[in-house]
């Protein structure tokens, strides 16, 4: 019996590939400024704490600052972009079927505004797994603060002992950390953390995630 075990997602870089997406749009605000654009490679390692600090990063890498314009106007347009070279990662509709199926609780806590989180994921037909998502701009705290994972767990009425979060980011696992709840790195996404669990590929999570919270 698993229905008081949560197992919490963090979205970009562990669920959705969307760093074409947000690559695209930092360049089509840097390009107002007739600046040049940033590799996406260049670009993964800048993201994990939220919309606002990407462009800022971004910024930096051409010598500017973004001002309150820049930053409206970019969270406008990756809004409206959200989902126009975005995936998920191959496997991880599955896996999250397969999880909802053996009785565990789903939630997301992302640092993405919450308003991009809500679309993609609708578009994506992945909505329908999260009934609990709150995001980097819904509170006044975001991950690694672990009050953003506990408001979710709270949410989804899972305890820290009965719950795992999955995440790409040192973000994520620093935020599993603080709060006392286990974590697995997934080494698709976009970050690097030292972490207990790390797993390689999507085939892995339904297992590490047993291993953790124990077997129905
Ligand atoms: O958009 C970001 O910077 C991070 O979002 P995530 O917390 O879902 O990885
Ligand atoms: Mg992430």
């Amino acid at each position: 019996m698993n229905a008081a075990r949560g197992v919490v997602f963090d979205l970009d870089g562990t669920v959705i590939d969307s760093l074409p997406d947000l690559a695209a749009a930092l360049n089509r605000s840097l390009a107002r400024h007739g600046m040049a654009p940033v590799p996406r490679e260049e670009v993964a390692p800048m993201v994990g704490d939220g919309a606002k600090m990407l462009l800022k990063r971004g910024y930096e890498a051409r010598g500017m600052t973004p001002d309150d314009e820049d930053e409206a106007i970019f969270l406008a347009d990756y809004e409206a972009h959200v989902t126009d070279l975005t995936e998920p990662y191959p496997g991880i509709a599955e896996a999250l079927g397969t999880l909802a199926a053996r009785g565990y609780s789903l939630g997301m806590c992302t640092n993405k505004p919450e308003a991009s989180a809500r679309k993609v994921l609708a578009a994506l037909d992945l909505d329908r797994f999260f009934p609990v998502l709150i995001g980097g701009d819904a509170t006044t705290f975001r991950k690694p603060d672990p009050r953003h994972l506990g408001a979710v767990l709270e949410a989804m009425a899972v305890g820290k002992d009965a719950a795992v979060m999955v995440g790409d980011h040192h973000n994520d696992i620093a935020t599993a950390d603080g709060l006392g709840v286990a974590s697995i790195f997934v080494r698709w996404g976009y970050g690097r953390a030292e972490a207990t669990v790390s797993i390689d590929e999507t085939a892995a999570l339904v297992p590490a995630v047993e291993r953790l919270l124990g077997a129905g």
